[in-house]
């Protein structure tokens, strides 16, 4: 399931990412300030057990998240969405990933795994910006398989088409929040109009 976030702030946020004038201190903020929206949503079938809770006038039920939630940044640019969700869901586990694509082959090397355990209750919600190949995504979810997880969910700032049908075809139980779904990729595999290296951005590494 591929599921675009369309609200007005969404897409206000989304045009500040976008603006190549945008420094690093405006773009980390924003990162974390849109990922709490696409969070909001994505996050809606959590499953709740009631709590009791006194009010200073009465009885009352509460709630709180029954689900074992492992947020999982890719490194690097994943780490830029952390804090948004976990304002969410302070309780939140979480878990690492370290992969980059290879300049050459747009293929991505996975250089670091750091994953707590999987349970029958974990819902593993994968965080990355930008979902252009597919590739690393799909690297992510391969490995959160093998390490037993079962509900994944996927949070992303920016998809191409060809993200979306690759982790589709792979994955299709697996389910994709996104802020936009942009035209396409160019020939270096970037998203098109996009906004750019993500990491490199929240980084300053440009
Ligand atoms: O869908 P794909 O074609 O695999 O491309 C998307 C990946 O590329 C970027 O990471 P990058 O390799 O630039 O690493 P970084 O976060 O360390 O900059 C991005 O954050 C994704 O992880
Ligand atoms: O457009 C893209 C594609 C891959 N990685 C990025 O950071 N941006
Ligand atoms: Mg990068």
């Amino acid at each position: 399931m591929f599921h675009v976030v369309d609200h007005p702030c969404v897409k206000a946020k989304l045009t500040i990412l976008r603006d190549r004038a945008t420094g690093s201190k405006q773009f980390r903020e924003c990162v974390e300030e849109i990922t709490a929206f696409i969070a909001y949503e994505a996050l809606k079938n959590l499953e709740v057990e009631t709590v009791p809770v006194e009010t200073p006038i009465a009885s009352a039920t509460g709630y709180r998240i029954r689900n074992d939630v492992v947020i999982v940044p890719i490194l690097r640019a994943g780490m830029g969405m952390l804090d948004g969700l976990l304002r969410l869901v302070p309780d939140a586990k979480v878990g690492f990933v370290g992969l980059e694509r290879d300049h050459e082959t747009k293929l991505p090397h996975e250089y670091y795994c750091k994953l707590p355990a999987a349970g029958p209750d974990s819902v593993a919600v994968v965080v990355d910006p930008m979902l252009a190949t597919g590739g690393s995504l799909a690297a992510a979810i391969d490995l959160l398989k093998r390490e037993g997880f079962r509900q994944i969910l996927v949070l992303a700032i920016v998809s191409s088409p060809e993200g979306r049908d690759a982790i589709e075809a792979t994955s299709p139980e697996v389910k994709v929040y996104t802020g936009c779904l942009d035209a396409g990729l160019n020939e270096n595999k970037y998203i098109v109009p996009g906004l750019g290296d993500a990491g490199d951005r929240i980084y300053g590494t440009l």
